[in-house]
């Protein structure tokens, strides 16, 4: 099959490209609904590393999308299902690692073309069923969304039993939706946020507290804590959670930061912390995300919040507007209407 895969040849510049892909055992899905994350504003802004973008560039972007089923080989999927693609491709097995933590798995749009083409051949085994009625402008980052439930269920096998009050670091996507699924989980915890934002905080109205990071004289300790600021956000979230995290307490980093993070490992060690990091996800956290859709549909309701703008692409110069539109969006997810 010929196909037509969008790359990033360099800093905000996309160009079209024409493939040949063997369809033979393979669902095709055309994307319908794709979502910017910050991880692609910096290969696209080309905030990464000379080293990096040379390494990784040209790649089509994106790794949060779903899409319609146009065939399926494997005879798993039938033509017009709705489904959520899955950026991770293992293609090892390990009784200890788990798929996105294996350094031999490739990830869609990081060193690896991403769900900017005109179809998606798959193997069966990277698509999941999204469930009927599923909004798709929030099905479209259900990607972010299985990253918050595999952190989750990691803190969940790490982490010591009192959960009294669990403190989230960042106002923004992750650290919204992170609270979100941990209120689901955890109902008796009380759910703390900090962030640098009043605006971004008062749409986090189903959490038990929220604390401006600048104001916190007086706040109660948290038993356990998890970063989601990312980027440069990162040294004084990290700092502040060694100050207010109970001894013994577990920190979950999500964030990304591009330069290294200094770290008061003296207090680390002092109140006998453990520090752990997540990133990604795996085939079982997209299918116990998709199946949270389906039991608790309020879920979606919630993540609509984040929707903050649906932008439509029919060309390149669209694309290119929807990635220039992300990086002065007052908060939330850039949607992409997929229509190339
Ligand atoms: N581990 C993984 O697999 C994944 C990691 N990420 C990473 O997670 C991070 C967050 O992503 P996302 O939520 O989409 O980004 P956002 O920009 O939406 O959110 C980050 C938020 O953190 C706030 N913030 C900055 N500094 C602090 C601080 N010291 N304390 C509390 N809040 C702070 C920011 O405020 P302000 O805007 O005012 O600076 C912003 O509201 C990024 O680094 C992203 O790359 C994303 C996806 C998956
Ligand atoms: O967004 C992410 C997952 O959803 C991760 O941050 C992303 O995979 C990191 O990749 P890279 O090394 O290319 O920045
Ligand atoms: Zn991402």
């Amino acid at each position: 099959m010929l196909n037509t895969v969008y790359r990033l040849v360099a800093p905000r510049t996309i160009v079209p490209v024409v493939v040949s892909q063997d369809t033979a055992g393979k669902v095709v899905v055309r994307p319908t609904h794709l979502s910017i994350c910050n991880a692609d504003q910096r290969y696209y802004q080309g905030i990464r590393s000379k080293e990096v973008l040379d390494e990784k560039l040209p790649m089509a972007l994106i790794h949060e999308g779903i899409g319609r089923v146009v065939s399926d080989d494997s005879g798993t999927f039938k033509p017009g299902d709705n489904v959520v693609m899955l950026p991770n491709a293992p293609v090892e097995k390990d009784d200890y690692v788990a798929e996105n933590y294996l350094r031999s798995s490739k990830f869609c749009g990081s060193g690896f073309d991403g769900f900017m083409q005109e179809s998606m051949v798959l193997p069966p085994e990277r698509v999941v069923l999204l469930p009927q009625g599923a909004t798709s402008e929030v099905a479209a980052f259900t990607e972010l969304v299985s990253v918050a439930m595999h952190a989750i269920s990691r803190f969940d096998a790490i982490a010591h039993g009192r959960r009294d009050r669990i403190g989230v670091w960042g106002d923004g996507n992750m650290g919204y939706i992170v609270s979100l699924l941990l209120r689901l989980r955890h109902p008796d915890s009380k759910v703390v946020v900090f962030g640098r934002n009043a605006l971004k905080l008062n749409d986090f109205t189903f959490v038990d507290e929220t604390h401006l990071v600048g104001d916190v004289a007086g706040v109660q300790l948290v038993d356990h804590a998890f970063e989601c600021a990312g980027g440069e956000g990162s040294v004084a979230a990290i700092e502040q959670i060694i100050d207010l995290i109970n001894p013994e307490g577990t920190v979950s980093l999500l964030g990304v930061s591009e330069n290294n993070v200094p770290i008061s490992t003296r207090m680390v060690l002092e109140k006998g912390l453990r520090l752990f990091g997540s990133s990604r996800s795996g085939r079982k956290d997209f299918e116990d995300t998709v199946e949270l859709y389906r039991e608790r549909p309020e879920v979606l309701d919630y993540l609509s919040a984040l929707v903050c703008s649906v932008n439509e692409a029919a060309q390149i110069a669209d694309i290119s507007r929807a990635f220039e539109d992300d990086i002065h969006k007052p908060m939330g997810k850039t949607v992409i209407k997929w229509n190339m």
